[in-house]
């Protein structure tokens, strides 16, 4: 049976595979997570979603197709040392932040194929917007596959790898930046005397409803502000109070400060897998 393993059981994991059954790419059983020594955290996720869990490395990795490595970019020698004798004709795909496709094949020891992806959180309900880069290893088969995978959870495009750190700072991040916009607006809302839950249906329509407006009009963003923006009205006096505080320039530092972020994990890894390396 065609199996796919995560190494690694956190948010992103958890999200990959809510979107992968609800869409019918893997059934429970097809499914196997192990993480690094939670057996509460693998049986949620069994009692949740029916998967296999495993704290056996070889088994999970054995009975596997495709592996995904899906721990924080900081456990990532340990968690790849952990599976790396265990790989044969296995495709590798990574959902690591900032960690490049020869960091992880140095880590691997070996010039294997291996898939960078970045996708969102939103994967969970399908939404996720995936960038994925390959190594050139990797068979058009393969990316066929791997793109497949991505689209049960969202949409998918293929990059160079030289792009993803500016994705991952775009749609990897992305969600929580639309959060922390969703958290202030609940805040002006409780400021302004409205009730919580009256509050929240409204804000979540709009964003919503705005949402699909720039993909169902492919009206660009800033003539739909326009056509909200009634001359010497209330829009006009909000969007003008943003502009005081910068808006625009705080949202551009914030993506540039996640794609530096990204650059700096890369060599920070970089040399970890290179010490590594050395000390085998
Ligand atoms: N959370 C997000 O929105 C996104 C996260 N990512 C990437 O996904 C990866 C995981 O992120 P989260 O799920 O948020 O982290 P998390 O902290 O929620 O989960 C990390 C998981 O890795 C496991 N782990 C740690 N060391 C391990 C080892 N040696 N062997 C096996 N498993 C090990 C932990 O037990 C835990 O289950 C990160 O590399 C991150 O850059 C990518 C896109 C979005
Ligand atoms: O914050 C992080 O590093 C990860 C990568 C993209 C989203 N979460």
């Amino acid at each position: 049976m065609n199996k796919i393993a995560f190494i690694g059981a956190g948010s992103m994991a958890e999200a990959i595979i809510q979107g992968l059954i609800d869409g019918g790419m893997y059934l429970p059983e097809q499914i196997i997570v192990t993480n690094r020594s939670n057996i509460e955290r693998l049986t949620y996720l069994k009692e949740e979603y029916g998967v296999n869990i495993s704290a056996n490395k070889q088994q999970v990795v054995q009975e596997a197709s495709i592996v995904m490595l899906a721990m924080k970019p900081k456990d990532v020698c340990e968690g790849i040392e952990s599976v790396r004798e265990y790989i044969g004709d296995q495709l590798v795909i990574s959902v690591l932040a900032g960690i490049s496709i020869q960091t992880i094949q140095e880590i691997f020891g070996s010039n294997i194929p291996i898939i960078r992806s970045m996708p969102n959180t939103s994967a969970s309900i399908r939404m996720s917007a995936t960038a994925i880069a390959a190594s050139d290893r990797v068979t058009m088969e393969q990316i066929k596959i791997t793109k497949h995978l991505f689209e049960t959870i969202g949409l998918v495009t293929v990059v160079e790898e030289d792009q993803l750190d500016a994705v991952t700072a775009l749609s990897g991040s992305g969600p929580a930046y639309i959060y922390y916009m969703v958290e202030s607006l609940q805040d002006s809302a409780e400021k302004l005397g409205l009730e919580r839950e009256v509050a929240n249906n409204l804000i979540l329509q709009t964003l919503a409803g705005a949402a699909e407006m720039l993909m169902q009009t492919n009206k660009p963003a800033a003539l739909l502000r326009q056509e909200v923006t009634s001359p010497g009205g209330t829009t006009e006096a909000g969007i003008k109070t943003l502009q005081s505080y910068h808006f625009s320039e705080a949202v551009i530092h914030c993506v540039k400060q996640a794609a530096v972020r990204s650059c700096e994990l890369k060599e920070m890894f970089r040399d970890q897998a290179m010490k590594e390396k050395s000390r085998r």
